[in-house]
């Protein structure tokens, strides 16, 4: 018998929800007794990657190991290992009760905001692979199967003269014609003059018409080759974000990303509103509670949560699913490792409203050989038919790029 059941349930409740669910549900696998199988260990290693990436490793009693990762924190892999004693002897396949029952537990040992639910997605994601494994699906398939084969990924690009406007074109250039992607994203929060005073948020004339003018170059020079968002990092006043959206309708950019600062949705739905240009936002959002009072209130265009950080696959599907009443698309934010990317890609294969996944490490030279699989080619990713998330680390490239201090994973 397992032990958390406790916190979720009245005590004097008559059955656990293990019984519960094997008696009414019936959790057992495709391959049979599925449902006796027990998660034995959870552990985390830091791979030092763009960003420090937190791989998550879920063991169990089935000799099923499950890896998925969390967005990057402070004190992450610590919440991880506080987590550990609550889900140990609990059955990997009840993945949404798990889930529950860390935001339970979590929300009386401090949070169920911010780096908790990081935490929590981290052992969210590599449940679902030990699921997949154990029921032998891909991921897509516990989401309810798919509607594409691949997912479209778009590149962030980055330059050393990130405020010159031919720079950033002859950049975009070279990602499309070299690197084979047909959408991009650059940075538009980048010097303009506006930065001696950064704190007023408002965006002098000239301000306004350098920032377009690199929406012009770059979008001119792969017109018609590619897509191109721009992304703000929640930097400028209502009045500012509106007027640059206006500037730079007339050059039809993708998205232009998080104009405005997250606290208050008043001002970012005046913006949405008040502007053609469409808006996303999202990824510093979490849990589908949050996100869904933007979307309820019509302050995106477009939504971009980030899976390894807002709660894992299915609080990023559920995400989708409030998205999808509001005919509003999701593209993923994603800085992750090949593994998150991979589980979102699962996501975003299983929903009809998806627009494509960011992909931050093309400058790394080494993000794929982390796993043993080939992942983006030609600018998309083909959604993986094996069992779970269909990744398979590679343990000496995991060793190889270890944060300092971390320990390897143990074998299965
Ligand atoms: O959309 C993006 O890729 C950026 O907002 C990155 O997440 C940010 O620079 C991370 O600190
Ligand atoms: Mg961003």
């Amino acid at each position: 018998m397992s032990r958390n059941y406790e916190s979720l349930h009245d005590p004097n409740a008559e059955y656990t929800m293990r019984e519960l669910s094997a008696e009414t549900m019936g959790t057992t696998g495709a391959r049979g007794g599925g449902r006796d199988v027990e998660i034995t260990d959870v552990q985390t290693t830091m791979v030092d990657g763009n960003f420090p990436w937190t791989l998550v490793r879920v063991y169990t009693d089935a000799g099923v190991v499950g890896t998925g990762e969390a967005y990057w924190g402070a004190g992450v892999p610590e919440l991880i290992e506080r987590m550990k004693p609550f889900v140990i002897g609990e059955n990997p396949l009840d993945i949404d009760r798990l889930y529950e029952h860390l935001i339970q537990k979590m929300s009386g040992e401090g949070s169920v905001e911010g780096v908790t639910v990081t935490a929590i997605s981290g052992i969210e994601v590599a449940l679902h692979d030990v699921a997949g494994k154990i029921l032998d699906v891909p991921a897509y398939q516990l989401l309810g199967g798919k509607y594409r084969d691949e997912m479209r990924v778009y590149c962030d690009c980055h330059t050393e003269e990130e405020a010159d406007p031919e720079a950033c074109a002859d950049e975009a250039e070279r990602v499309v014609d070299e690197l084979g992607y047909d959408a991009l994203k650059f940075d538009l929060d980048v010097p303009s003059g506006f930065e001696k005073d950064r704190a007023n948020r408002h965006l002098r004339p000239g301000e306004i018409r350098h920032k377009a003018e690199i929406v012009e170059t770059v979008t001119e020079r792969v017109k018609d080759k590619a897509d191109v968002a721009f992304d703000c990092h929640w930097t400028f006043s209502g009045g500012s974000a509106k007027r640059l959206a206006d500037a730079i309708e007339e050059y039809d950019v993708w998205w232009l990303e998080d104009p405005v600062p997250p606290e208050n949705l008043e001002v970012q739905e005046e913006v949405t509103k008040n502007t053609v240009t469409p808006i996303a936002v999202g990824e510093n959002r979490y849990r589908v509670t949050e996100l869904r009072r933007l979307i309820e209130n019509q302050a995106v265009d477009i939504v971009a949560p980030d899976l390894p950080k807002v709660g894992g696959m299915r609080e990023t599907r559920k995400i989708a699913d409030v998205a999808n009443q509001y005919y509003v698309p999701v593209a993923m934010h994603n800085v992750a490792s090949p593994i998150a990317t991979m589980a979102a890609t699962h996501v975003g294969a299983s929903i009809p409203n998806s627009l494509a996944i960011e992909y931050h490490s093309y400058e790394l030279g080494w993000w794929e050989d982390l796993v043993e699989e080939d992942v983006i080619e030609d600018g998309y990713i083909e959604v993986p038919e094996d069992p779970g998330i269909g990744l398979t680390l590679d343990m000496d490239a995991v060793e190889e790029h270890m944060v300092e201090g971390e320990t390897l994973f143990d074998e299965a």
